[in-house]
């Protein structure tokens, strides 16, 4: 297994190419099952994710081409996926327990096959994380759903899904993704009310369209979805990863640094801008992507609540709170969207980090630095928040378990050494 060696205290300077997103590739990796012709993606990003994604789908038939092939020997920057020849409509516990998104698959296979069997994917570590919303969204179409054995068996009514107005009780994007791409086959008109409005979704929708899908409201909570008889090839590229983008932005930040992110698109991360700019950190658009600079003094403690899109996302709190630890004065982080994501706080408080959990606020103090230490997280973000932490501190710092790091975070070590950060992967016996 690898880790991470960092020693912190280089401020970080120069560009960072921002990757395809994560959370906007898994999904439409997933619509390629709602045609049987070829959908082609491009500028995915080269993650552990994204081969999963792959393999769930050819295990259910789909022909998966994968071009400019990287190190991982499965993944590559575009793939073309073909679902003309779909034998299995099953998506397995061992690939869903996995990762989540793979829950996607259940929406498009009924709608274009009638039926799926998907696995539950049962909760993980920031959380229970039911699907319920999925359920009942696909349920409202006409769908048959039962829970047998830890899997969702879903069948649509004779003659398909049937279009419906869903009103979601509580705001999910991947409900949201999987109810807008079985509606695109459903009959006549879906409308889906308090839908998410990630960037992610839009991009989506936007690549439904290319493939022939009929949606309004790309961008708003009230999305309606004329449904169509079949759907097209198409290509599409992904979107710029917004919170790779937001991650690097406070990377730059907690090292007093000046980063240029090539790609990073301004209207995805107002709120991030906003609160960083409450914390003294400048990011100002560019021609190529986002400045992000704080050299202008020492950074300031602000408070920061995450929330559905347009508010400050939930993939970057942990981050947040990596740059808060070593803010002047103190910081209130409220986590509004999952119940359990706060796992960073015992390993940055290894670091010399002062933080109180109360529920779901975490009190910051900001502490003069941080220290250097073996460290280890249990999720994705929680992992990169230990990165910055590293980054910072004075001394030498060990993340291990960074297959989590490696679920969504291309190459990260390679894009920070780059800039100057002092850092390597290293074989866990090291
Ligand atoms: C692959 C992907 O895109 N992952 C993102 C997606 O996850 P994901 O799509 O799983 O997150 P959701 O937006 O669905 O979850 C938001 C909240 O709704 C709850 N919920 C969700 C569905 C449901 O059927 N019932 C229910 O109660 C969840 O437990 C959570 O508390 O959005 C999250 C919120 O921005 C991000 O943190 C994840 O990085
Ligand atoms: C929580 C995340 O991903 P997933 O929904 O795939 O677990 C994330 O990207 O931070």
């Amino acid at each position: 297994m690898d880790k991470l060696r960092i020693r912190g205290g280089n401020p970080l300077k120069g560009q960072i190419t921002v990757s395809g997103a994560k959370n906007a590739a898994l999904p439409l990796q997933a619509a390629c099952l709602l045609t049987d012709e070829k959908l082609t993606l491009t500028n995915l990003p080269l993650l552990a994710d994204i081969t999963t994604m792959n393999r769930l789908l050819a295990q259910h038939g789909v022909e998966v081409h994968i071009n400019g092939r990287d190190a991982f020997g499965s993944s590559g920057r575009s793939v073309e996926l073909y679902a003309n020849d779909i034998f299995n409509t099953t998506a397995p516990y061992d690939l869903v327990r996995k990762m989540r998104a793979s829950v996607l698959v259940l929406g498009p296979l009924v709608a274009r096959f009638g039926q799926a069997k998907v696995s539950l994917p049962g909760g993980c570590a920031i959380g229970t994380r039911p699907v319920d919303l999925h359920i009942k969204g696909l349920q409202a179409m006409g769908a048959v759903i039962e829970i047998e054995g830890g899997y969702i068996l879903a069948r649509a009514p004779e003659g398909g899904l049937v279009g419906a107005e869903f009103v979601f009780p509580q705001v999910s994007v991947g409900a949201t993704e999987n109810l807008m791409m079985a509606a695109t086959l459903a009959k006549g008109e879906t409308v889906l009310v308090n839908a998410a409005r990630e960037p992610e979704i839009g991009d989506l929708a936007r690549c439904l369209i290319a493939m022939g899908a009929e949606i309004e409201g790309i961008g708003s909570d009230r999305l309606v979805i004329k449904g169509k008889e079949r759907l097209h090839g198409a290509t599409y590229a992904v979107l710029p990863d917004r919170i790779e983008a937001g991650t690097f932005a406070m990377a730059a930040a907690i090292t007093g640094g000046e980063l240029e992110l090539l790609g990073a698109r301004m209207g995805d991360l107002k709120a991030v801008a906003k609160t960083l700019a409450g914390a003294n950190v400048k990011m100002t658009e560019t021609p190529g992507g986002i400045m992000v600079s704080a050299t202008a003094g020492e950074l300031i403690g602000v408070d920061v609540m995450t929330e559905p899109f347009p508010g400050f996302p939930t993939d970057l709190q942990a981050q947040m709170m990596a740059l808060m630890c070593v803010a002047r004065g103190a910081s209130m982080i409220t986590e509004t969207i999952f119940e359990n994501r706060f796992m960073h706080v015992p390993e940055l408080s290894r670091m010399g980090a002062n933080i109180t959990v109360h529920g779901s606020s975490a009190l910051v103090r900001g502490v003069p630095r941080l220290t250097g230490a073996p460290v280890m997280a249990t999720d994705l973000r929680a992992s990169v928040s230990l990165v910055l932490a590293g980054l910072a501190a004075q001394g030498e710092t060990t993340v291990s378990r960074i297959y989590h790091l490696d679920r969504g975070y291309e190459r990260v070590e390679a894009k920070l050494a780059a800039c100057g950060a002092d850092m390597e992967r290293v074989k866990e016996e090291d």
